[in-house]
C-alpha cells in the first residue's frame, strides 16, 4: 500500500509547495502588475489634470491680457472674448471666465454708482456689510443664468476665496482656491467648486514686491469650476477600472473635492498610489485605487492558476499511476515467482507421484503421461504423447475408456475401473479418477485423469474371494460353493422339473495313506483323487471337497439314480488305481452315497445328510462300494447298484 500512498503523499506535498510559490508569485506579480498600471494611470491623469489647468491658466492670462492693453475693458470686450474661446468646446469642465473687481472700502459707494450708471439699476455687492476690502464680479461670461446668480457676489467675503485671491494679488500668479461651493449652485446636482484667480494690476503700476503688487491690483480674472464637470471634461468617463479621489491638502473626507465613482463602497484592501501635485498654490492629493480586475486580468490570472493546479493534477495522477504501476510490477513479480514455485512444485509432485496421470485434450489425444504411467504401461513418453487415449485399452477395453473420456470431456467428474494395457506385460487394472479441464471462460479444454494400478489389489480381492469358496490343497469348490451350486440346481430343478443327482464320496482307511507315507504324501494322493474324480465328470458337474478326505459331486445334468450310479461308479474305478506319490505308491478306494433329487430329497442339507447316509451304508458294507438312499415305510434303505 505504501508504495503507492507514499509517492502520491510526495507528489501532493511537491505540488502544494509548488502551487503555493507559484501562487504567491502569481500574487506578487498579478500586485505588481496592479501597481504599475495605478503607477501609470496615477502619472497620466495627474499629467492630464496639470495640463488642463496649465490650459486654463492660460486662458485667464489671455484674458487679463485685455486689461494690459486698455485699463477700460468693457463687457462687450470680456463677451468677445470669452465668446472667442469656445470655452464649452475647447474647454469643457470650465463654468466661465470672469472679472471681479477690487473695491477699497473707501471706493465701494463709487463704484456701486459707476455700475448702476452702465444699466444694472440695482446693483450693489453682495453680500452686504462693513468691511475693509471688497470685490465683485462684474463680468462673467457666458452670462447665463447660471452665472448671473454669481453677479456683484464678493468673493473676499468668503474666507477660502479670499485666502486664493489674497495669495494670486501678492504673488502675482495664479491662484486657485480650496473647496467651496459656487455661487452658481442650485439645490440640484451641486459639486464641489473651487476657482482659479489670476491678479490684474492696474497699467503702468510697479509690481516688483508684494506691497507693490497689492497696491497696484485691480481686480481678478478667474474662473470657476465645478469639480465633477472639469474631471469628467479633462478624462472623459473612461475611468471605469481605476477610482480616484482628489483631496485638497490631506486626504479627509470634508477635503474631498472629487470621487470619480462616488457609489464604491469603501474598501480597504484594494490596493492603492497615491500622488500629491501642486496646483496653483493647492496641494492637491489624488488617491488612485484599483477598482476590479479587469477581464483580461481575470483572464491570465485565470489561465495561470488553472496552469497550476493542472500541473499539479498531473504531477499527483503521474506518481499515483507510477505507484501503482511499481505495485503492480512488484505484484506480478511475486505472482510469477509463485507461479513458478507452484509449478516446479506441482512438476515435482506428478512426476515423482506413483500414480499414473494422463492429460488429454477435447480430442481426447494425449498431451501428457507422467513417469509414472509409463512404468505403469511399460511405455515411453515419445510413444504417448499425441496418441488417442482409447489406444492405451486392451481391445475389449476400449469403449469403457472412450466412455469415460466422453464423460470427462461433457463436464463431469468420473471415478473408475478401467483395464489398461502394458506393453509385453498384458493388462493391468486401475482406479482412474478424472476432471474435466476448464478454461476461465468456462469451456472444457481436455481432462486430467490420475490412474492408480490396482492389479494386486484386485488379484489379491480376487485370490481371498476364491479362497471363501475353494479348497485351498485341491482347488475345488468348498461346502459353501457347493451349497450355492446345489441350491441353484435346486431352484432350476423345481422350475423346469429337471431332476438330478449327489454322490458323497468318501475315501477309505486314507488314515492309513497318511500314516504310511506321511500327509505331504496324502495330500498328493488327494489331489490326484480330486483330478481324477473331475475326469469322470461332466463340465456342467460339481465336484467339491466336503472336508478331510470326503468329497460331494453335484450331477444337475444326471436325473436318474442308474447314471449316478454309473458315474459313482466310474469314480469309484478311476480311485481305485495305484496313486505314485514320491515316498512310494498308494492304495486307495472310495465308498460314495447317491441321492437323487427331488426323489430323495428337496433341500440341501437333506440331500447332504442322505447322501452321507448313503455313503456311510456303503463303508458298512465293506467299503470300496456305492450305496443308494432310498426311503420305504419312514426307513432308510441303502440299496447296492451291483
Ligand atoms: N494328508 C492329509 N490327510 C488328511 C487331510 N484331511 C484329512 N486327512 C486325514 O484323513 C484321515 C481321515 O480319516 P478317517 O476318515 O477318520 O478314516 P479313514 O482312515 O479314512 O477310514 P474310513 O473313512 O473309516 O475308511 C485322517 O487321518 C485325517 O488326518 C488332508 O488334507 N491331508
Amino acid at each position: 500500500m505504501w508504495q503507492i500512498v507514499l509517492p502520491v503523499v510526495v507528489a501532493i506535498a511537491l505540488a502544494v509547495g509548488a502551487f503555493s510559490l507559484v501562487w504567491s508569485e502569481i500574487g506578487r506579480r498579478h500586485q505588481e502588475r496592479v501597481t504599475e498600471r495605478l503607477d501609470f494611470a496615477a502619472h497620466d491623469v495627474a499629467q492630464q489634470i496639470e495640463q488642463r489647468m496649465r490650459a486654463y491658466r492660460q486662458v485667464l492670462r489671455g484674458a487679463r491680457a485685455l486689461f494690459d492693453a486698455s485699463d477700460e475693458v468693457t463687457r462687450e470686450d470680456w463677451h468677445a472674448y470669452v465668446s472667442a474661446l469656445s470655452l464649452q468646446r475647447d474647454f469643457p469642465g470650465i463654468q466661465g471666465v470672469g472679472f471681479s473687481r477690487f473695491v477699497p472700502a473707501a471706493e465701494l459707494s463709487a463704484h456701486e454708482l459707476e455700475m448702476r450708471s452702465t444699466g444694472h439699476g440695482d446693483y450693489r455687492v453682495r453680500p452686504p456689510g462693513e468691511r475693509r476690502e471688497f470685490s465683485s464680479i462684474v463680468y462673467l461670461e457666458p452670462f447665463d443664468w447660471r452665472n448671473q446668480r454669481a453677479f456683484s457676489f464678493d468673493m473676499m467675503s468668503e474666507p477660502v476665496r479670499r485666502e486664493a485671491m489674497q495669495r494670486a494679488r501678492l504673488s502675482g500668479e495664479a491662484a486657485l482656491t480650496g473647496k467651496v461651493r459656487l455661487i452658481q449652485e442650485t439645490d440640484q446636482d451641486i459639486q464641489t467648486g473651487v476657482l482659479l484667480y489670476l491678479p490684474a494690476y492696474r497699467h503702468g503700476m510697479p509690481l516688483d514686491t508684494e506691497v507693490q503688487r497689492s497696491d497696484a491690483l485691480m481686480g481678478w480674472v478667474f474662473s470657476p469650476f465645478r469639480m465633477r464637470d472639469l474631471m469628467e471634461g479633462t478624462l472623459g468617463r473612461s475611468m471605469t477600472g481605476l477610482r480616484m479621489r482628489i483631496y485638497d491638502g490631506e486626504g479627509r473626507p470634508e477635503a474631498l473635492l472629487y470621487d470619480s465613482h462616488p457609489d464604491d463602497p469603501e474598501r480597504y484592501d484594494a490596493p492603492e498610489h497615491r500622488l500629491e501635485r501642486d496646483i496653483d498654490g493647492r496641494r492637491w492629493l489624488l488617491v488612485f485605487e484599483q477598482r476590479e480586475v479587469t477581464a483580461s486580468e481575470l483572464d491570465r490570472w485565470r489561465t495561470e492558476l488553472g496552469l497550476v493546479i493542472m500541473f499539479g493534477a498531473l504531477l499527483v495522477a503521474l506518481s499515483a499511476s507510477l505507484g501503482i504501476a511499481r505495485r503492480r510490477a512488484a505484484r506480478l513479480a511475486a505472482v510469477s515467482r509463485s507461479l513458478a514455485r507452484s509449478e516446479s512444485m506441482y512438476s515435482t509432485l506428478v512426476n515423482l507421484s506413483g500414480e499414473g496421470i494422463l492429460s488429454v485434450d477435447v480430442r481426447q489425444a494425449i498431451e501428457f503421461a507422467n513417469p509414472a504411467l509409463h512404468r505403469m504401461l511399460n511405455l515411453d513418453s515419445r510413444d504417448v504423447v499425441g496418441l488417442p487415449a482409447d489406444e492405451l485399452a486392451p481391445d475389449g477395453g476400449r469403449h469403457a475408456l472412450q466412455a469415460m473420456f466422453t464423460a470427462l470431456l461433457a463436464g463431469e467428474t468420473v471415478r473408475m475401473e478401467l483395464t489398461l494395457k502394458a506393453r509385453d506385460r498384458g493388462d493391468v487394472t486401475v482406479l482412474a479418477s478424472g476432471v474435466p479441464r476448464i478454461d476461465s471462460d468456462g469451456r472444457v479444454t481436455g481432462a486430467i485423469v490420475v490412474m492408480a494400478d490396482i492389479s494386486e489389489r484386485k488379484a489379491d480381492e480376487a485370490r481371498i474371494a476364491w479362497l471363501a469358496t475353494h479348497d485351498s490343497l485341491t482347488g475345488l469348490p468348498n461346502r459353501s460353493l457347493l451349497a450355492d451350486r446345489l441350491n441353484r440346481t435346486l431352484v432350476a430343478a423345481r422350475r423346469y422339473d429337471t431332476p438330478f443327482c449327489v454322490l458323497f464320496i468318501d475315501l477309505d482307511h486314507f488314515k492309513d495313506v497318511n500314516d504310511r507315507l506321511g500327509h505331504q504324501a496324502g495330500d498328493q494322493v488327494l489331489i490326484e483323487a480330486s483330478r481324477r474324480m473331475l475326469s469322470c465328470l461332466r463340465a456342467a458337474d460339481t465336484l467339491a471337497r466336503h472336508g478331510g478326505d470326503e468329497f460331494v459331486a453335484l450331477l444337475p445334468e444326471t436325473g436318474s439314480v442308474d447314471a449316478a450310479c454309473a458315474v459313482a461308479e466310474k469314480i469309484r474305478a478311476r480311485l481305485g488305481e495305484p496313486f505314485m506319490v514320491e515316498r512310494g505308491d498308494a492304495q486307495i478306494s472310495a465308498s460314495i452315497g447317491v441321492v437323487t433329487c427331488p426323489e430323495q430329497g428337496e433341500d440341501f442339507d437333506t440331500l447332504l445328510a442322505r447322501a452321507d447316509a448313503a455313503m456311510y451304508a456303503a463303508k458298512a458294507d465293506g467299503r470300496n462300494t456305492i450305496a443308494v438312499w432310498k426311503e420305504q415305510d419312514g426307513k432308510q434303505d441303502f440299496k447296492d447298484p451291483s
